[in-house]
């Protein structure tokens, strides 16, 4: 039998609706992006990752109203680019520090979090939001703050969720053997690439998605179903 010592969680569909992402904080993000970009544009930060994008995109020469026309459709799009991620992290602080929005996370997400780390799991996030985003969300979640759970959070500046080596550095900087790893997500190909690592795996399928007769990975409905 595994050991799992340490559990990598997914936020959006996995710990959290993919609805709150899709309806509230990606349209937040749309509608103050270009007040946001004129405002703070000319910071380093933001500079660095309108360039960034710019460069993903290979229109580094262009206007800036361009690359704000860029960063708009890549959020329509729901594009997992580590610039735009990173810009709508920074967009998203306001709307949470006003108390506009909290980040919602499955009724049983917070207890068995508690439960884990009660146990002695270490216990850490691997999301395509930026970090800064990741800690926002659990900060200013509807279960309060459960950043005092996690021990590190890892974004796409570690490598896209669907490749295996991303899973082997995460591996690497948690200073655990993958076979004792539990990886959580909704995404099956970002599961078979953890697997593919030697993660062990966990498919959340939140109600009212289907169930498969024969999962890829091991299924479940709800956190509580999972023993690690
Ligand atoms: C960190 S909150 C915003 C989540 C987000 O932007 C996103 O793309 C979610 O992707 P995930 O990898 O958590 O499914
Ligand atoms: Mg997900």
């Amino acid at each position: 039998m595994t050991v799992i010592r340490a559990i990598v969680t997914d936020i959006e569909g996995t710990t959290s609706s993919i609805s709150f992402v899709k309806d509230v904080l990606f349209p937040y993000a749309y509608e103050r992006l270009p007040a946001f970009i004129e405002t703070h544009g000319d910071t380093p930060e933001v500079r660095h990752w309108l360039h960034e994008a710019a460069k993903e995109a290979g229109i580094v020469e262009a206007p800036r109203q361009e690359v704000i026309e860029l960063l708009l459709r890549w959020i329509k799009e729901d594009r997992k680019s580590t610039a735009l991620k990173a810009l709508q992290g920074m967009i998203w602080q306001e709307g949470y520090a006003s108390g506009e929005y909290q980040a919602h996370v499955y009724p049983e997400v917070s207890a068995k979090l508690h439960a884990w780390r009660g146990e002695g799991m270490h216990l850490y996030v691997y999301s395509s939001g930026s970090v800064p985003a990741q800690k926002l969300f659990f900060r200013y979640s509807e279960a309060g703050d459960l950043t005092p759970m996690f021990s590190g959070y890892f974004d796409t500046e570690t490598g896209p969720k669907r490749e295996r080596h991303s899973y082997e550095r995460i591996a690497e900087a948690i200073g655990e053997q993958p076979a004792h790893i539990l990886f959580l997500s909704d995404i099956v190909e970002e599961l078979d690439a953890a697997r593919e690592a030697g993660f062990s795996t966990g498919w959340l399928l939140r109600e009212p998605l289907d169930m498969p007769a024969a999962p890829r990975h091991p299924a479940h409905r709800t956190f509580d179903d999972i023993t690690p």
